[in-house]
């Protein structure tokens, strides 16, 4: 197909309550969306980074810069596009994976609505819903994180997951475990808010049952994730280190992590997700879907990559009211704590263009 257009907007999304992690705290997502117009039809994509560098190295402006100036060109020289050629057509640029991800999508979506194909069908889904988890931000006290920690289980999720941090780990955890009881799924996040000093502190959360604990150390640091999986019992999980299926074979194969969080985002897009469910598949790793507080444009296919064969544990797919009153699609409900994939073409959405009007927080751009 023939790409004709993008237009990248900007849009402002309140949270229903603060998401607090180990690298800040966010009551709005500002969130990047790529409109695409093609030949053939429409796309959209999302763009995962945040408003700022403050969880990864990309964010909004400078993923909007680089598609404007460096990506953008590119799919519009070519005269005929497919997702499957972007890796190639996107190889001048170096980097910037989660802006590319957004115009992957975004071109995923038009190319496969014009051929009526669902993305579960085309990513090789398996299942026709999935199991949800939920990630927990780190509260202002015990009893505030024990009331949202519930509210949770009683909207039916299948997973708990809390932030953690020096200061904020032992005290929750065992908390929230005496909360679940024994046997409910729960793990932890760090977000790299550890060193490798703080090892011995750590194997203290094998006491406390856990499924995993999630990216302890800093993403660069493979060396420190080997050495604490040999010292602990609770499976060790990356999610930032985890760019590429490269690094995700390097990781497995060195003994840094025995579970793989993918998050189409972060890796450049929905087919290198697939190579490592396909990679982590075939090293009898576990996977589960990320989240980046995606509306319901990313969800939709985050769901979809959920129901392929090798993501065997709950993901970070929460309903559209875990994080947003009102979605820029229609909304993502839980039913007896698992999704339903969209079995749509493309995406399998509507994007409410008037709500990404209204809530646009400059006019948008439009590039040709
Ligand atoms: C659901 C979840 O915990 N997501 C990320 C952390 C995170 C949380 C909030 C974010 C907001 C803006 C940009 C990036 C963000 C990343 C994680 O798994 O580590
Ligand atoms: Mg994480």
């Amino acid at each position: 197909m023939k790409v004709e257009s993008i237009t990248l907007h900007r849009v402002g999304m309140p949270l229903v309550r603060p998401f607090e992690t180990s690298f800040g705290r966010e009551t709005e997502r500002v969130v990047l969306l790529v409109h695409l117009v093609t030949d053939v039809g429409e796309g959209w994509g999302e763009c995962v980074a945040g408003k700022t560098p403050g969880y990864s190295s990309e964010y909004v402006e400078g993923c909007a810069h680089v598609i404007e100036h460096h990506l953008a060109p590119l799919l519009f020289r070519a005269p005929h596009v497919r997702a499957a050629d972007l890796e190639r057509l996107f190889a001048p640029v170096v980097g910037h994976r989660m802006a590319k991800a957004a115009l992957e999508a975004a071109v995923l979506d038009a190319e496969l609505r014009a051929s009526g194909i669902s993305f579960a069908h085309y990513l090789g889904a398996v299942r026709t819903e999935v199991d949800c988890g939920v990630s927990v931000g780190i509260s202002p006290s015990i009893d505030e994180l024990l009331t949202e920690v519930q509210g949770y289980v009683d909207a039916g999720y299948r997973r708990i997951k809390l932030k953690i941090k020096p200061g904020w780990d032992f005290e929750p955890v065992r908390r929230v475990r005496d909360l679940l009881g024994p046997d409910a799924a729960l793990q932890v996040d760090a977000n790299t808010a550890y060193t490798r000093e703080d090892i011995a502190h750590l194997s203290r959360l094998d006491d406390s049952g856990l499924l995993l604990i999630e990216q302890p150390f800093d993403e660069e640091d493979i060396a420190s994730h080997v050495v604490l999986a040999q010292a602990i019992e609770t499976p060790v999980c990356l999610d930032e280190s985890i760019v590429s299926v490269g690094v995700a074979i390097d990781a497995i194969d060195r003994g840094a992590t025995s579970i793989v969080n993918i998050k189409p985002g972060r890796v450049g897009g929905y087919l290198p997700a697939v190579a490592i469910h396909d990679a982590c598949r075939a090293r009898g790793i576990p996977v589960w879907c990320g989240g980046m507080l995606e509306t319901g444009i990313g969800r939709a296919m985050n769901v979809a990559l959920a129901a392929l064969p090798g993501f065997t544990l709950p993901g970070d797919t929460s309903a559209s009211d875990r994080y947003y009153a009102e979605d820029l699609t229609e909304p993502f409900v839980l039913d007896d704590g698992r999704l339903a994939v969209p079995t749509g073409p493309g995406s399998g959405v509507t994007v409410r263009t008037e709500l990404v009007r209204e809530w646009g927080l400059q006019p948008p751009v439009l590039l040709t």
